[in-house]
């Protein structure tokens, strides 16, 4: 039985099995007015079960925890059990909160003992390939507390003073040295033990995971992304990952 309140040894996580949390009940605001974002279709299936596909299909996640739209977790349910999934991977249920945060959190409060790799990884970044999501466990279990996929930027950022009227001109203050950021994806992974002292000990807002691993001082490292594990937030994302999923589709030959 793991013990949530000690790190376990990178020796012993080289052996952990692995379970994905998928927070997946946010409404999708940025996307227009629908069903909540998870449930909306990509290919003609819901975006959540390409992205519950996506992590299954790594042999090494034994579990996946799906983050339900809170008043959403029977029909979430019902529609793991209408789609074909690996049968080596279990599958689990719980109803999701206010804020991102507060929903994986909720999520792992969820998981059993046994799994001492968690990845975070969100519903609406349905295409992440496997070979990614491979790269992020690899480096957890040689030993990095948290690990992120990241790319370098294809523009230039500004930091600005925010205007206090929406489409009013922002006077620029910085710009930071591109070669040096990095855009932020999901699966996110970490060590079980230090992924839960995080969210206990942050109260803070934050945008992702690997951040509250950050604010304990420990150091969270990056791995290689992938361009089709972007995040579907806009009308125009869904476009792409239409055309994304119509190009594998031809590749695959079906
Ligand atoms: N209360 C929330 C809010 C978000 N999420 C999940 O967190 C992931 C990343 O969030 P985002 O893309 O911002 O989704 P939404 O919050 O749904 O988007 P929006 O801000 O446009 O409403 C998504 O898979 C989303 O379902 C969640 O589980 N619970
Ligand atoms: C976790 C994340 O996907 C990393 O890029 C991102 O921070 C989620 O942000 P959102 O605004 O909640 O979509």
């Amino acid at each position: 039985m793991s013990d949530d309140s000690r790190p376990s040894p990178p020796a012993a996580r080289a052996a952990a099995r692995t379970a994905a949390v998928i927070p997946a009940a946010g409404r999708g605001v940025r996307l227009g007015p629908g069903a909540p974002k998870a449930l909306r279709a990509l290919g003609g299936t819901p975006m959540l079960i390409h992205a519950v596909r996506a992590m299954a299909a790594s042999r090494a996640v034994s579990l996946v925890v799906v983050v339900a739209p809170p008043d959403g977790a029977a029909e979430v349910k019902s529609l793991l059990d209408a789609h074909a999934l690996p049968e080596r991977t279990d599958f689990l249920v719980v109803p999701g909160g206010q804020s991102r945060q507060e929903s994986v959190k909720l999520g792992l409060d969820a998981l059993p003992p046994g799994h001492d790799i968690v990845l975070v990884h969100d519903a609406a970044r349905p295409l992440v390939p496997v070979d990614t999501v491979d790269a992020v466990i690899e480096a957890v279990r040689e030993g990095a507390p948290a690990v992120v996929p990241a790319l370098p930027l294809a523009d230039t950022v500004k930091q600005v003073e925010p205007a206090r009227t929406p489409g009013e001109p922002e006077p620029v203050v910085a710009t930071p040295e591109r070669a040096l950021l990095r855009a932020v994806q999901t699966p996110q992974g970490f060590d079980r033990a230090t992924l839960v002292r995080a969210h206990e000990t942050v109260t803070g807002e934050v945008t992702d995971d690997a951040g509250m691993v950050e604010q304990l001082g420990l150091t969270v490292v990056a791995v290689p992304g992938h361009e089709e594990a972007f995040k579907v937030t806009r009308p125009l994302d869904l476009v792409l990952a239409e055309a994304v999923l119509a190009r594998r589709r031809l590749n695959d030959g079906f």
